[in-house]
């Protein structure tokens, strides 16, 4: 499987590079006078200003992108497939929170209530959960990495922008009458973390706007017992994530556009016309693009 980078800018590069402690850098750019009293998260006092050399030239390093989109649309799906195809990390804040959720830790049931009703997450959380995790791929050699459901704030995006470059942003985009659908038909398998989806969208198009066909996604044989559905999958929660990611997220799509670095893709369909399109809008040459997309 061979991919090819057509584009200079901004995306430029496929091999691993010398590491960038980002981690400790994002965690130095959070002052202790922020820290919410009412978690018992210590993030690292050590706020000095980030030093210039910690900002790796983009040339030094593997691509650094994100993936934006409200719940249901596939950023997780598309990041993680672009992942392989890229060999860099797809980072899922959310896979994040459900593992320290699924733990014994103290942060745990703290969590559970949070994410169950459809709200974010604090700040202080999210940011502490995802510098262990890059300083866990930086131990690794990591340097680049697809960011999927970061920022979510606009002060998460001021953060980030203030400890690295980001490329680009990509912004998914379906339409809303799909979403909900798409959550509530989603399925995981319990045994190897596989996601799949049971729902059947057949939108008709309407007022100038395209219609929409999404077959299911199905799961193998082998992991058809073993389906579970996320808990805050449900129609009311994720109606609550909807309304927050308006709210709360919107927001992001500004910052990003305003620096030139939101690449919007509306999603044709499912997957197999879906997956071939992105690559093409991310001037991605992908000798395997229509097997790919099966
Ligand atoms: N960047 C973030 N900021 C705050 N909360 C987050 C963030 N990322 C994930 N979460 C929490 O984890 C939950 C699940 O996230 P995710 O799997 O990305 O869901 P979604 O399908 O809504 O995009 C969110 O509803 C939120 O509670």
């Amino acid at each position: 499987m061979a991919v090819l980078l057509r584009n200079p800018k901004p995306i430029t590069r496929t091999t691993t590079c010398s590491i960038k402690p980002l981690s400790s850098c994002i965690s130095r750019s959070f002052s202790s006078t922020t820290l919410n009293s009412e978690t018992d998260l210590k993030v690292p006092s050590f706020f000095s200003c980030i030093s210039p050399p910690l900002r790796q030239e983009p040339k030094d390093r593997n691509v650094q992108w994100v993936f934006l989109g409200c719940p249901g649309v596939g950023k997780g799906t598309y990041a993680s497939r672009l992942s392989n195809l890229l060999g860099i990390p797809h980072i899922a804040t959310g896979d994040l929170v459900r593992e320290e959720l699924n733990s014994s830790g103290t942060l745990s049931s703290q969590l559970k209530e949070i994410v169950n009703q459809g709200k974010l997450v604090s700040d202080e959380i999210i940011i502490s959960l995802l510098s262990k995790r890059l300083e866990a791929g930086e131990a690794k050699g990591e340097s680049g990495f697809i960011l999927d459901g970061f920022p979510r704030t606009i002060r998460q995006a001021e953060i980030l922008e203030g400890v690295t470059d980001i490329d680009l942003v990509v912004n998914l985009k379906l339409r809303e009458e799909a979403l909900l659908a798409k959550c509530l038909g989603r399925r995981i398998c319990s045994q190897c973390g596989g996601n799949y989806n049971i729902a059947s969208i057949d939108i008709k198009g309407e007022n100038g706007k395209p219609g929409i066909y999404m077959a299911p996604l199905p799961a193998p044989p082998q992991c058809v017992p073993n389906l579970i559905q996320r808990a805050d999958d449900t129609k009311e929660v994720v109606k609550e994530r909807l309304r927050i990611y308006n709210e709360m997220s919107r927001p992001v799509e500004d910052f990003y556009r305003n620096r030139g670095k939101l690449l919007e893709f509306d999603l044709p369909g499912g997957i197999p016309e879906s997956w071939p399109k992105l690559l093409e809008a991310l001037n991605l040459d992908h000798e395997d693009k229509c097997t790919a997309a099966a």
